[in-house]
């Protein structure tokens, strides 16, 4: 029966200083005091126990709303000690009385109040508690416990501790302390009034934080005081903290309470100088989203998105298309094409797309409506060049590749001839057995073509951003157009375009009708030069309207003779091989219905030959000159385990669909 009595004695006071506090005939001091008091015994009694955090967290939040115009913090910190001066700042527009009030409290009349004493030992065996297994701490700790109260409005506003005002409230109070931090404003809790002892305080307070509803932050600084201070490299470099050591430097970030406040004010101060409107006006301005993108973009146009170095030779994210096919995933990124341009050139402003309006700005206007998280997600992840290929490194398909040097290298290298009727079409489709070279081709395309080359995985188009598709297809023409001359590769385009069925999702019907749209050139103009290349082994999957749109169709069949000939001695021309002309004659002839890949794969097989007919304990010493040249005999042996992977029926598939759909002669 003990407890009860004990706690209604104390919901007893509260219920008092309650009335105190709304009683119409306080002053604003007067209210103020009560508040401080009614706080602190809610502090102590959630120390003590005598209430649950739950309900301590109540009565806080209900406190703060009542009170938040005369009271302007309840920190522990902010609060207790300079309050009077921020509480007339705030309420001197409501409290006329205000002005005249003079506070009861001070530094050390409130530390020597006995709930006060307590709480700080709590809040000093608390903090032990949390801080046991860490070394750190250890000089920021005995510093905050040796530190008396009385010692601390002393101490104010001289040497280190002159950063932060005098502690003692009251009109006598200097306003601006010497080396103190400018404040951040009238409603900004203002530097520490007391540098060393909050350590201690802080630690209560931060309890007192935990339990705490996200709504009432009754210890806000503890949880931001580290993230500023991971930022500020003044905070590092703070007198708090005694140790390079990281984790010592997190200890004293959370501890040091002299970084942790002289960080907050500078990082605001920060702030203001990066903005240059804010700077100018001292007053906060509001952007829009767009407005933000706008400035971002400007910034971006004047200066490289990124640095050129590490897109060049940097570890690239692309959709998926890079790395998992393995397209471009040993690329070293791109040597742009342009003369004059910058390593990585896809990723600045271009000054071809520059325009009558000057440099970047009609790449912004085509990106109004896009959203910049996925502009973002494009440049970054889908722009993309390869490794240079040549046509030669592409064995036979010269239709192919005539063709393509038609409608896409030239065209883009000299857009004022092919115009009109010459204007080459918005899409090809490659399509053919697999293993002939179609990805190879696509970055043939990237590297002789001198466009701003964009490969995507239509996989991960559909996968990825499931729902965000259509976004992203749209984003990613736009930027294509803001980058132009652009090439679009998509490999496996018929993941992306094939038949629309019943029984298919929604959001993947929606990309596939934006990407016609937009494949249909509906919203580009005629001068923009934004090609489509697709790249497929099962083009009678590909949607018939999508089929029109890839207006050329180009058959990539496997590799003819010569093809296969020409595939082999590039080969082996890198290794050491004692091939004759008459037995290179017969690897061609015996490869026949071979792809492009299965030669290459004939020919890795073959090239361990002379390894295989090594003994082991040879494999260990011998030098790489010593290695036996490839003979015929390996290619005989490779005869055996690698075998075409297109088979004839496939084969007449492919064929037929091309005598049907195919622009080949
Ligand atoms: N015409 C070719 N000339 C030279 N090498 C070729 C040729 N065709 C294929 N290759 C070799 O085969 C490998 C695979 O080719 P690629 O990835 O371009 O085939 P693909 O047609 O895209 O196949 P898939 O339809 O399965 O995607 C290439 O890296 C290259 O080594
Ligand atoms: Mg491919």
């Amino acid at each position: 029966m003990q407890a009860p009595s004990s706690r209604s004695v104390h919901l007893s006071e509260w219920r008092k200083n309650c009335f105190a506090i709304m009683s119409g005939t306080c002053t604003a001091g007067q209210k103020a005091d009560a508040y401080r008091a009614q706080m602190l015994r809610i502090q102590y009694a959630l120390a003590s126990a005598e209430l649950s955090q739950a309900c301590a967290a109540r009565l806080f939040r209900r406190y703060a709303e009542k009170y938040s115009a005369i009271v302007d913090s309840d920190n522990v910190e902010t609060g207790l000690n300079n309050y009077a001066e921020n509480v007339f700042t705030l309420a001197r527009s409501q409290q006329t009385d205000s002005d005249r009030w003079k506070s009861g409290l001070s530094v050390s009349n409130v530390f020597k109040m006995s709930p006060v004493q307590e709480m700080l030992q709590a809040g000093r065996r608390f903090r032990d508690a949390q801080r046991a297994p860490a070394s750190a701490p250890v000089v920021v700790h005995a510093e905050a416990v040796t530190t008396h109260p009385a010692e601390l409005s002393a101490r104010g506003g001289s040497g280190e501790s002159g950063r932060c005002p005098p502690s003692a409230p009251g009109p006598d109070r200097p306003r601006d302390v010497p080396g103190s931090r400018p404040l951040m404003g009238p409603q900004s809790p203002q530097p520490p009034v007391v540098t060393d002892t909050p350590k201690t305080y802080l630690t209560s307070a931060a309890r007192f934080g935990e339990v705490a509803t996200a709504q009432f932050r009754a210890a806000p600084l503890f949880g931001n005081v580290k993230k500023e201070n991971s930022r500020s490299p003044e905070a590092s470099a703070g007198p708090s903290v005694s140790s390079s050591h990281p984790r010592e430097r997190k200890a004293g970030h959370v501890s040091g309470t002299t970084d942790a406040f002289s960080t907050v004010p500078s990082k605001a101060f920060g702030e203001t100088q990066e903005d240059g409107q804010r700077e100018e006006s001292g007053l906060p301005t509001f952007k829009t989203a767009k407005e933000q993108f706008w400035a971002d973009q400007h910034k971006r146009c004047r200066q490289p998105l990124r640095a050129s170095g590490p897109s060049y030779g940097g570890v690239k994210k692309s959709l998926g298309a890079s790395r998992s096919r393995g397209i471009f995933g040993k690329f070293v990124p791109p040597v742009p094409q342009h003369e004059g341009g910058e390593p990585g050139g896809g990723l600045q402003c271009k000054p071809d797309s520059a325009g009558p309006a000057g440099p970047g700005h009609p790449a912004d206007e085509r990106l109004k409506n896009v959203e910049p998280k996925m502009i973002e997600l494009i440049m970054n992840e889908i722009v993309d060049h390869g490794p240079p290929v040549t046509w030669d490194d592409i064995a036979g398909v010269e239709f192919a590749k005539a063709t393509i040097k038609e409608v896409v290298v030239w065209p883009m290298l000299r857009p004022d001839i092919f115009t009109g009727l010459r204007g080459p079409p918005k899409g090809i489709l490659l399509f053919g057995p697999p293993g002939t070279g179609k990805t190879l081709i696509g970055k043939c395309i990237a590297s002789q073509s001198g466009a701003t080359f964009f490969s995507i995985s239509a996989s991960s188009l559909t996968s990825k951003w499931v729902g965000e598709g259509e976004k992203m297809v749209r984003a990613l023409f736009a930027v294509a157009r803001s980058q132009q001359p652009a090439v679009i590769f998509i490999d496996e385009i018929d993941s992306l375009l094939s038949q629309r069925g019943d029984g298919e999702h929604e959001s993947s019907r929606r990309m596939k009708t934006e990407f016609l749209v937009q494949l249909d050139g509906a919203t580009t103009s005629p001068e923009d030069r934004v090609l489509v290349v697709g790249a497929t082994n099962r083009p009678q999957e590909i949607d018939e309207a999508a089929r029109r749109r890839l207006a050329k169709r180009l058959y990539i069949p496997l590799p003819e003779a010569a093809a296969r000939k020409q595939m082999v001695t590039g080969l082996l021309s890198r290794e050491r091989s004692c091939l004759s002309e008459e037995e290179v004659a017969l690897v061609v002839q015996q490869s026949a219905g071979f792809s492009g890949a299965d030669v290459t794969q004939l020919c890795r097989e073959a090239s361990l030959g002379p390894i295989r007919s090594l003994r082991v304990a040879d494999i260990t010493t011998i030098t790489p000159d010593q290695v036996p040249p490839i003979a015929y005999v390996d290619f005989e042996n490779a005869f055996r385990t690698v075998r075409p992977s297109v088979s004839p029926d496939d084969l007449e598939l492919y064929e037929n669909w091309n005598r049907t759909f195919g622009c080949g002669k």
